[in-house]
């Protein structure tokens, strides 16, 4: 098994909402941390995503040279590279993309990739976020009609957000009181204007207070019902047209949760329970990947860091010593996401 197909992806996904489970979509932002998210996958026996954000992609191109188009196609090189020694498949997808780097991220990468498409070949990615939440809704829905059929020509799938994440993403703190609980009213605009799959398939995080990062209890308050009563009110404006299903409920969206980390088991099952198909987690694993290393670093830090002129033990700084903890760690944690997904053993159901 390997990088998905678009067949194989469409697959994923449609598994994952007719069992009731979601697809954990882990951010990297190097080869380590891609490993990690792939041992943790092949550990869980799940399927999964591997996702990029526009800082992850400007990293993967050398910290010092910050290309998001290169480091993202480096970054898919890789994955190409390793795939056939993991026994899973994974989708690669780009993850939030503002308007201001449509032009410079998104659109190049899509317009690699409908040539790829068109020659037959493996697309870089299999998906790619379109994030308009600090647009107006028009604005926000316009571009995504744009893209969607870009994305279509190429095969692949796209990701719109309806409302918007808060907490912090690339440094920019957002507005915490700004549009957190997306409107039955704003999501079914979206799908009057997207349709639902004639026009290429899309994905949707509609928001319920989420945020990204880690917060103190009582920070934030997630209202996942919320997803419920928005697919329900959309499904009955949607007559007889047709919408898949989440147990008996009619589910016209395939949802996506951003802001995993620091969500409760019980809010990612009523989140799962109400059609979210994929989940976002990168904080936590970004934490799970670094915990180790401080851990490394303190037991060792006599004769190893703390050297006064001297080589200390060249053991326990090589960075291959430390990586392997961090990788462990980061592994775990992304086996536990598949835990709370309801994706674990996911990968061998496939047919
Ligand atoms: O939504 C995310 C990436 O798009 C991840 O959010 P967290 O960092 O809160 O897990
Ligand atoms: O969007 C949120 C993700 O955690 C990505 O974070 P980043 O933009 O700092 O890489
Ligand atoms: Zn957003
Ligand atoms: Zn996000």
């Amino acid at each position: 098994m390997a990088i998905a197909t678009p067949e194989s992806y469409a697959d994923m996904l449609d598994r994952a909402k007719a069992g009731g489970y979601a697809i954990p979509a882990i951010n990297v932002t190097s080869s380590q941390t891609l490993s990690a998210a792939l041992q943790g996958f092949a550990e869980a026996e799940s399927d999964g995503i591997i996702q990029v954000s526009n800082g992850g992609a400007a990293f993967w191109s050398g910290s010092s040279r910050g290309d998001k188009v290169k480091g993202s196609l480096a970054m898919s090189a890789y994955a190409y590279a390793v795939e056939s020694l993991y026994p899973i498949t994974f989708a690669l997808h780009t993850d939030h993309c503002p308007k201001n780097l449509i032009d410079s991220w998104l659109r190049p990468l899509l317009e690699i990739e409908v040539e790829q498409a068109k020659r037959g070949e493996p697309t870089a990615f299999q998906s790619h976020m379109w994030d308009g939440s600090a647009e107006t809704l028009e604005e926000n829905i316009r571009i995504a009609v744009e893209l969607l059929a870009l994305s279509k020509q190429a095969n692949t799938i796209l990701e719109i957000e309806i409302g918007a994440v808060g907490g912090e993403e690339d440094g920019i703190k957002g507005d915490e009181n700004a549009n957190l609980y997306t409107t039955a009213d704003d999501a079914w605009a979206a799908v009057e204007a997207l349709g639902l799959g004639e026009n290429g398939r899309y994905t949707t995080a509609l928001t319920f207070g989420n945020v990204h990062g880690a917060y103190k209890p009582g920070h934030v308050k997630l209202k996942p019902e919320l997803l419920g009563e928005i697919q329900a009110e959309v499904a009955q404006r949607l007559g007889d047209r047709l919408a898949t299903k989440v147990g008996d409920k009619k589910s016209p969206f395939d949802l996506v949760m951003h802001g995993g980390s620091g969500s409760t088991a019980e809010e990612i099952a009523t989140a799962v329970r109400n059609g979210v198909i994929k989940m976002n987690v990168d904080t936590d694993t970004q934490y799970a990947f670094t915990r180790p290393v401080v851990d490394h670093m303190f037991k060792n830090y006599d004769g190893v860091l703390k050297i006064d002129g001297e080589v200390g033990s060249k053991k326990a700084y090589d960075p291959r010593a430390w990586g392997k903890a961090a990788e462990k760690g980061m592994a775990a944690r992304v086996v536990e996401a598949c835990e709370r997904l309801g994706s674990v053993g996911s990968a061998s159901k496939q047919h």
